[in-house]
C-alpha cells in the first residue's frame, strides 16, 4: 500500500488541481477562523465539489460544537472530519455517529508520554495525526506552524492508523518516513511560498518525494499494518 499524502490548507482551484494532478490522496480545508488558510463554507463547497471523486476532502475544525459542525458538513459535504483541538473521545464517537464520516484526531507530540494519548484516540478515531505541539505565546495556531518534532519519539509507536505532520517538506519527508512508523504524511507550511499561499510546484515536489520512498511495505517496521 502506498503512503497516504494529505495536503492541508488549500484555498484555490489552482492548488487543488495541483494536488490532484500530483497524486495526493487527501486535501484539507481549514475552518479555523484565525488561520491564514481559513476558507468560508461557501468557498469550501466549491472546492470540495471540484475535488469530488478525485481525492478525499477533509474538513479541519478546532473545537467546533457538534451543531455547528453539522452545518459545515451540510454545506461542504466533506469525506472526512479532522478535529484539531481538544475534542475528547465522546465527541469523536458522536461526530462519527452523527455525521457518518470518518474522523481524524490530531495529537501534539513532544514526549513519549504523548503516545498514550495518541493510542487512546486511535481506539475511537479512524486516523490519528501526530503533529508538533504549537509554540507557546500569542499568535500561535493549534496546527500549521511549520515546526517538526523529534521523530525518534515515535520509535516505539504500535502499529495503527497514524499519520505524521509538523514541519514536513520536500527536503525532510524521506527522513521522516524512515524514522516514523506511520501510514501517511500531512503537510501545510512546507508547500507554501508564504503563510496561506500554497505553491503548485512545491505540492508536486512533495508528493514526488513521498512516492520516491516507495510503498509502506518497503518500510520494514510497517510490514504488518493494513490500514
Ligand atoms: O494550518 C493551520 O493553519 C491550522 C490551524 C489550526 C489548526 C490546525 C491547522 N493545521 C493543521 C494541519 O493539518 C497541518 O497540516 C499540520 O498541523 C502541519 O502543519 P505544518 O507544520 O505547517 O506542515
Amino acid at each position: 500500500m502506498r503512503t497516504i499524502v494529505k495536503i492541508c490548507g488549500l484555498s484555490t482551484e489552482e492548488t487543488l488541481d495541483a494536488a490532484i494532478a500530483a497524486g495526493a490522496d487527501m486535501v484539507g480545508l481549514n475552518f479555523y477562523p484565525k488561520s491564514p488558510r481559513f476558507v468560508t463554507p461557501e468557498r469550501a463547497a466549491v472546492l470540495a465539489a471540484r475535488a469530488r471523486g478525485k481525492l478525499a476532502v477533509v474538513a479541519l475544525t478546532v473545537d467546533v460544537p457538534l451543531p455547528a459542525l453539522g452545518d459545515l458538513v451540510a454545506a461542504v459535504d466533506p469525506d472526512w472530519l479532522q478535529l484539531h483541538g481538544t475534542e475528547d473521545e465522546d465527541t469523536i464517537r458522536a461526530a462519527r455517529r452523527t455525521f457518518g464520516r470518518p474522523v481524524m484526531r490530531a495529537v501534539g507530540v513532544s514526549a513519549t508520554g504523548d503516545l498514550a494519548a495518541a493510542a487512546r484516540f486511535a481506539a475511537v478515531a479512524d486516523r490519528v495525526l501526530l503533529d508538533a505541539k504549537p509554540p507557546k505565546g500569542p499568535g500561535a495556531l493549534p496546527g500549521g506552524n511549520g515546526i517538526a518534532f523529534d521523530w525518534d519519539l515515535l520509535a516505539g509507536l504500535e502499529a495503527g492508523p497514524y499519520m505524521l505532520s509538523g514541519g514536513l517538506s520536500v527536503g525532510n519527508v524521506a527522513a521522516a518516513l524512515a524514522a516514523a512508523p506511520v501510514i501517511g504524511v500531512d503537510v501545510s507550511s512546507g508547500v507554501e511560498r508564504a503563510p496561506g499561499v500554497k505553491d503548485p510546484d512545491l505540492i508536486h515536489a512533495f508528493v514526488s518525494a513521498v512516492r520516491a520512498v516507495g510503498p509502506i511495505a518497503a518500510r520494514s517496521q510497517l510490514e504488518s499494518i493494513a490500514p
